[in-house]
């Protein structure tokens, strides 16, 4: 790609468009984009040579069209590099999160996460403070399942730190980016599935649902109903000004830890052994 390129833009009565574009496009196909009185060409070639002919075409025809012309020399921007330079990698809990243009971090648990249609690229608070809650709470050995999985961030944090992980989505575009994401960062799961919590065969150490506030307390009954006696749930998705309707919802279970980022707030919870 060159440092450079040349924008001619030819303004005309609206009627010629479409003729004096065919001629353009008879000399020099590339790089056409019309518009209302407007024809813009764009070539890392000088564009002088189409200037010219349209001159003389003009000189040519019987009836006078009026071309004004705008010849410019532009700074040529990688618009590819420009998009990847906006994603960011991203340090949360003992998590390096990086797209994979970037190189890993060797000091930490690295996570490849291209950007997709999916949630959880980890820059999200809650997705954040999740992953700070996993650095915590998960070891090697634990079962967990990631309810509401999104791109599989949080599930593949836990796979990171040795969990055996099952993950759901209601969003069949999350299940595709889900597994996708354990490929690029060579992880299995143990079970994927479309749909929620209420298919969950088994029960888990910890359950992980970073969903919003109403859907927590929606769903609250099977999330505890999940969790081993003994066990955590980490919950997340929750805007400060709903917190207490969460907090209604999970009244009998122990509260561990308490996150606030931004206005997002995520609970730890302690489901007690006869609790
Ligand atoms: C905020 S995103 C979280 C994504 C990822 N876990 C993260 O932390 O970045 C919430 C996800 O929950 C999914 N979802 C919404 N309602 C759900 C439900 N009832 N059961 C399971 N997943 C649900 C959405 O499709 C979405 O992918």
């Amino acid at each position: 790609m060159q440092d450079k390129y040349y924008e001619l833009t030819i303004t005309l009565d609206d009627t010629y468009v479409d003729f004096i574009a065919d001629f353009i496009a008879n000399i020099y196909g590339e790089g056409l984009e019309l518009g209302t009185g407007k024809i813009i060409v764009r070539s890392e070639s000088d564009l002088t040579f189409v200037k010219d002919a349209l001159v003389s075409l003009a000189g040519t025809l019987s009836n006078a069209i009026k071309m004004d012309y705008t010849l410019e020399e532009k700074e040529n921007i990688d618009w590819i590099k420009t998009y990847q330079d906006s994603i960011q990698p991203i340090e949360a809990g003992k998590f390096y999160i990086f797209p994979s243009w970037y190189a890993p971090k060797e000091e930490c648990i690295n996570i490849k996460i291209d950007p997709a249609l999916a949630f959880g690229s980890g820059h999200h608070a809650t997705t954040f403070s999740c992953l700070e809650a996993i650095s915590t709470y998960v070891d090697a050995g634990k079962s967990v399942i990631d309810v509401g999985c999104g791109s599989g961030i949080l599930g593949l944090a836990c796979k990171k730190l040795g969990a055996n992980v099952e993950l759901c989505d209601t969003d069949p575009l999350s299940v595709e980016s889900c597994k996708e994401n354990f490929t690029l960062n060579e992880e299995t799961y143990d079970k994927l599935w479309e749909g929620s919590i209420d298919k969950a065969e088994g029960t888990y150490d910890i359950v992980i649902a970073n969903i919003i506030a109403d859907v927590l307390r929606f769903i609250a009954k099977d999330l505890k109903s999940a969790c081993k006696e003994d066990g955590l749930l980490i919950l997340s998705g929750i805007l400060d000004k709903k917190e207490d309707l969460v907090v209604e919802s999970f009244k009998e279970l122990t509260l561990v830890q308490r996150i606030l980022k931004d206005e997002w707030v995520t609970l730890v919870y302690k489901k007690e052994i006869n609790g």
